[in-house]
């Protein structure tokens, strides 16, 4: 918990001082009313005294309740400040922190863990810093000062004071015990939710078409009466600490007011007068102490959930990205374009087995290098590697003679056009979409996103759309098909002009017209760029100048077509399952 309290910062730190001086000032005024109190007790029960007196005293309390209100306004919005501010320091940190996570880190948080934790978590620690600073900084002083107040009067009614503290303090303990466990298990359960709300949204199209609405319901009924019995759980033992507290604040008058008649009786007839004068003081002090472990209680409620929160959140400030960053921006002189595998072998982080083993291969500018092979045998975890989505166990990856892991990640994905299998579109325009990532004016780069989109084929339905090259996209590109996806990530990655193209498995959601003249296209329009293409159709590699085939992580075969169709059995079944004897001779 302490830790997270490391990223305030100086001004944070100044504006938190401020409010510690307004607290003092409000608890001071607060603990002056007695005083005052005691004095109208004894002027109101003092024959000679004048209304004017009384009128004074009580000027003075009203004085003390205007400034104790502003000192406490003024306490609230140093607190407020503080909170959002650190809450928003902190929120970009969280963002910062895992836009550099590679998807090992993603994987092992799960990405609706990760929005909870810079959303929800977050909040808690806002809560905190808002209500808890106040009443945290505040309760011990009003506590120790009152009791320093009340010192030396009566025993009898210290004791009483003494075992109502005593009674309460046990009675915060039970209750935290119980509650506790509770408490650190709502933000786990909150992710829980999170999650099943996500992959029933997300997935809603599969939903309905399975009419799996209610087994859908269920697992939300699950997640949704856990989170809430939980939460009910902690409020009601919780519900239980109000008025338990009220019967030992009234309680404890009580016990004053009869200790102090006993007292009072006893007394000599010119004492009673004070005592009865000390008796109304003491009884505000003694509320004042219970009115401290009060506040205090509401910290401990707000505090393990917090600390539950600051752990989550730290979890990720201190998580270590694996993909350590490299410090060069260009590969070896004159070179441009140039991809090698040596020797790489590559397994999933909490996998036992190799998915890669010992692959090489290289591709030369301007070639065309495909990677065909079964449902599963390791095409896109190949690819993933280039852009160090992961990186390799063994061997090592070169682009133009540097090892990719010795490159700055921005430096290296500069030279990528990454396509991934399924199609990632953002809420925005077409155009925005094309150009993503470039902080450029569309209007000037008109040209180039109108050539991309043309060479993507996607210039017909995108022509067709409202507003055309500003038509809107919805958020994953749910308003328009899956061809239609493709053929915008395609554009975007063209858009780019990078020097090597990565397409994953990107030509399959297209029809076998539009990917024979997109392909032909590209070749016209990026020759000198170096292709790299996973693909299922035979169709699509045909043409490629190598073709490199996978089983089971291994390759089995490489060359061209033709070699592969004399020389690579895997290759042979693959292309024998698609297409004709004939339509394969004549190519
Ligand atoms: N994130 C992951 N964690 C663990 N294992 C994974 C992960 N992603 C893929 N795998 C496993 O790695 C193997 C290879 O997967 P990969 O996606 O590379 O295959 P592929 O050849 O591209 O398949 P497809 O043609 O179906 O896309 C599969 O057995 C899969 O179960």
């Amino acid at each position: 918990m302490i830790k997270i309290f490391k990223h305030l910062q100086g001004k944070d730190w100044l504006l938190i001082m401020c409010s510690l001086v307004f607290i003092i000032a409000q608890v001071w005024l607060d603990l002056k009313l007695p005083d005052y109190m005691y004095e109208i007790t004894m002027l109101v029960q003092t024959e000679e005294s004048k209304m004017s007196e009384v009128l004074v005293q009580g000027g003075y309390m009203l004085l003390c309740a205007v400034g104790s209100m502003i000192a406490a306004m003024i306490t609230g919005f140093f607190a407020a400040k503080v909170a959002a501010g650190f809450s928003v320091r902190l929120r970009g940190m969280v963002f910062e922190k895992t836009m550099s996570f590679s998807m090992e880190e993603i994987n092992g948080f799960s990405t609706s863990s990760l929005i909870t934790r810079s959303t929800n978590d977050i909040t808690q620690i806002q809560l905190l810093i808002a209500t808890g600073l106040q009443v945290l900084v505040k309760a011990p002083i009003l506590a120790v000062w009152a009791v320093f107040k009340i010192m030396g009067k009566s025993w009898e009614w210290t004791a009483a004071t003494g075992f109502a503290v005593l009674f309460l303090i046990v009675m915060l303990s039970i209750i935290i015990i119980v509650a506790l466990p509770k408490f650190k298990v709502i933000q786990t359960l909150t992710d829980n939710l999170n999650r099943v709300t996500r992959e029933h949204l997300t997935g809603i199209r599969v939903v309905h078409a399975y009419n799996a609405g209610a087994y859908q319901e269920e697992k939300f009924e699950q997640a949704n009466n856990d989170l809430t019995n939980t939460n009910l759980f902690t409020s009601r033992v919780m519900a239980i600490l109000m008025p338990t507290m009220g019967l030992i604040m009234s309680g404890l008058g009580l016990v004053i007011y009869w200790i102090g008649a006993f007292l009072i009786n006893q007394a000599a007839i010119p004492d009673r007068l004070s005592l009865f004068s000390e008796m109304v003081v003491f009884s505000s002090y003694a509320v004042q102490v219970i009115m401290a472990f009060m506040m205090l209680s509401f910290v401990f409620i707000m505090l393990p959930r917090a600390s539950v929160s600051a752990k989550r959140i730290n979890e990720v400030l201190n998580t270590k990205a694996k993909i350590i960053d490299g410090n060069l921006t260009d590969g070896k002189e004159g070179l441009s374009g140039e991809i090698e595998f040596r020797n790489v072998s590559f397994k999933y982080p909490d996998a036992k087995d190799y998915i890669l083993r010992n692959i090489s291969f290289s591709a030369h500018k301007g070639e065309t290098v495909a990677i065909i092979g079964s449902t599963g045998s390791g095409k896109t975890s190949l690819v993933n590697l280039i852009p160090r989505f992961y990186d390799a166990m063994e061997g090592e990856i070169f682009i133009n003679g540097v090892n990719v892991k010795n490159y700055s990640q921005e430096a290296l994905h500069d030279k990528l056009g990454y396509v991934s299998q399924k199609a990632v579109l953002f809420r925005g325009t077409v155009s925005s979409n094309v150009a993503y990532g470039h902080n450029i004016d569309i209007v000037s780069e008109e040209t180039s996103i109108k050539k991309a989109i043309e060479i993507a084929q996607a210039t017909e339905f995108v022509e067709k759309m409202e507003n055309q090259y500003e038509g809107e996209i919805a958020q994953g590109g749910t308003n328009i098909s899956g061809g239609q996806k493709q053929r915008l990530s395609i554009a975007r990655a063209i858009f780019k002009q990078p020097e090597i193209y990565l397409f994953d498995d990107s030509f399959s959601a297209l029809d076998y017209k539009t990917d024979r003249i997109l392909r032909s296209l590209l070749k016209k329009e990026i020759k000198d760029a170096t292709t790299i293409i996973v693909a299922q159709r035979i169709g699509t590699i045909k043409d490629a100048d190598r073709i490199v085939v996978l089983d089971d992580g291994e390759v089995v075969g490489m060359g061209t077509h033709q070699e592969l169709m004399i020389n690579c059995e895997v290759y042979q079944e693959i292309a024998y399952s698609q297409l004709s004897k004939e339509e394969l001779e004549i190519g």
